[in-house]
């Protein structure tokens, strides 16, 4: 699967000072140096204990497709300096113009379930190109992302049940539609409203009614009768445009017309009101008239905490539509993923040791402070499930075998030791080896499918909503060495 919405290139959808590094790169001559830039957030969403890794097809998708059209140089051509010259040389427009990437990249798989300040993508190449692909790919990431996290809540509180995205509408424009309801599919949704989601992701697709069908009849028995004559395989009805329990009885009446023809009605679906008190009474009225196997759908303005209540309060509801609150990520809009530089090549390297020159960025907040290195996330388990990820640095620790020692970020004299028998996996896996596409991207089922046995892996602690339990992540210690090393050493320089 590639990114099918975008066949195209979308080198410009980037921010302009992307462009303007580029060219600084380029007309310093250092352009090609080596470069290593790291993807990662620091903070999990909605206050939650994780986050659900996603984005990546798409990420693939704009890489694929990446390059410099006739059309986006003649547009970069028009920029202008404040003195009204051209901002861009035209040699450098003629160096993008035959611009093919040639970075390798690597990232953790699509439905990982992933940490604050874990390398979700590594890129590593000429700085010029790493320095392009900052925007799109936190762009790319960061919201499918987000949204794959919230419907993973979604599926937690929901269990077995049912759960369908509803949220094309109230999705901020024609991208965030599509790209949540693909994340959110992949979050643990069973199926979207949004057809072209469908048809491009091959997600299923479900569906009831709206008001406007029962309103444009003159009574609801007469809206229920026709649209189970229409589509007598796929009837649900949607009971609450005048009266609720009215509507059921309705409906009811339409399921035994139906059954007289050798049809179900599948659902009723309920949209206003005490849809805990209401769901009780439809089912006691729909099991009275011997429609036991009829299921009750809800929608209005659901999300995870109201799911939970209406199920502490015995709400009889089999299936959940959530729209706007999971497609727009209501309580968290964005999540805020960051893209660092962590290592640059050292032109004057003697050795192999020597050839990276580490960085990272200082903050008076010590959560902004960044972590240098060619970094890779070690995650230890055992046969109940994870047990911490460990973020190491790839040029320190090549040996697998060796027993590791990570250091607890939050108190450096914490420490936890891993032998070398501790089952572990490293999440990292190699996309793009110099350009070149390495990777088979798995299909959207089997992502879904990762989501939930990556879930499984976690303790119910870390997946609880409130004051979730904190999964260890931490650095290997020559790693957290190095760090500590450096910020002395940019504190000391800083200082002069
Ligand atoms: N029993 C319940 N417990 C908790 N929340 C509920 C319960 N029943 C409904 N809700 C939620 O309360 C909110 C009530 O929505 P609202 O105030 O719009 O009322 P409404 O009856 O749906 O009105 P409208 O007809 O305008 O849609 C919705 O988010 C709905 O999901
Ligand atoms: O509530 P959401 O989670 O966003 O789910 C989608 C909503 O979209 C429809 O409502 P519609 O647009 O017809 O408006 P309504 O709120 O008046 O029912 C549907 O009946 C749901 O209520
Ligand atoms: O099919 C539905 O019931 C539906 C679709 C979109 C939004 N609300 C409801």
């Amino acid at each position: 699967m590639t990114n099918k919405l975008y066949d195209t290139s979308l080198s410009l959808l980037t921010d302009l000072y992307q462009v303007t590094m580029a060219y600084g790169y380029w007309k310093s001559k250092t352009a090609e140096k080596e470069a290593v830039f790291n993807l990662y957030f620091r903070k999990n969403p909605f206050n939650g204990g994780f986050t659900i890794a996603c984005g990546l097809a798409n990420v693939i998708g704009y890489i694929d497709h990446f390059g410099f059209s006739k059309k986006d140089l003649r547009y970069l051509r028009t920029l202008k300096g404040n003195d009204n010259k051209p901002m861009f040389e035209e040699a450098f427009l003629d160096y993008l113009a035959n611009l093919t990437l040639t970075c390798s990249i690597e990232a953790i798989p699509e439905g990982t379930v992933v940490f604050p300040n874990e390398p979700l993508i590594r890129v590593r190449g000429p700085i010029l190109q790493c320095q392009l692909l900052e925007t799109p790919l936190l762009n790319l990431i960061n919201f499918e992302s987000l949204i794959a996290t919230k419907a993973a809540r979604l599926r937690l509180v929901a269990d077995t049940d049912t759960l369908l995205e509803f949220g094309l509408r109230r999705a901020q424009g024609v991208d965030g539609g599509m790209t949540a309801s693909r994340a959110a599919y992949i979050g643990g949704c069973d199926a979207t409203s949004n057809v072209l989601a469908g048809k491009l992701y091959d997600i299923p697709v479900k569906g009831t009614h709206a008001h406007s069908w029962v309103m444009s009849f003159d009574d609801e028995q007469q809206a229920f009768d026709t649209y189970a004559e229409v589509l007598p395989n796929n009837v649900t009805l949607l009971v609450d445009t005048y009266d609720t329990l009215q509507g059921v009885r309705h409906a009811i009446e339409t399921g035994r017309k139906l059954e007289q023809q050798g049809h179900k009605l599948a659902a009723i679906r309920l949209d206003s009101g005490d849809l805990a008190y209401l769901s009780i009474e439809a089912r006691k009225l729909l099991d009275e008239a011997g429609f036991e196997k009829t299921s009750i759908v809800a929608s209005n303005d659901l999300d995870e905490t109201i799911i939970t209540s209406l199920k502490q309060q015995g709400a009889k509801i089999d299936i959940w539509g959530v729209g706007t609150k999971l497609v727009t990520a209501f309580d968290q809009p964005a999540l805020g993923g960051v893209y660092k530089l962590a290592a640059l090549q050292n032109e004057t390297a003697e050795d192999s040791a020597s050839r990276w020159s580490y960085k990272m960025k200082l903050s008076e907040q010590a959560i902004k402070v960044s972590t240098p290195g060619i970094q890779q996330v070690r995650r230890f388990r055992d046969e109940r499930g994870f047990l911490a990820d460990m973020i190491f640095n790839t040029e320190e620790m090549s040996d697998e075998k060796q027993p590791a020692t990570m250091i607890d970020p939050m108190d450096f004299t914490k420490r936890r030791r891993f032998t070398v028998s501790q089952q572990y996996e490293d999440l990292l896996v190699p996309i793009f080896q110099e350009g070149k596409r390495v990777y088979e991207l798995p299909d959207i089922h089997a992502v879904r499918a990762r989501v939930q046995t990556q879930l499984a892996g976690l303790h119910p602690g870390v997946k609880r909503f409130v004051n979730p339990h904190t999964y260890p992540v931490g650095l290997e210690q020559s790693l957290h060495q190095l760090k500590t090393e450096l910020i002395l050493k940019l504190r000391e320089s800083a200082s002069h």
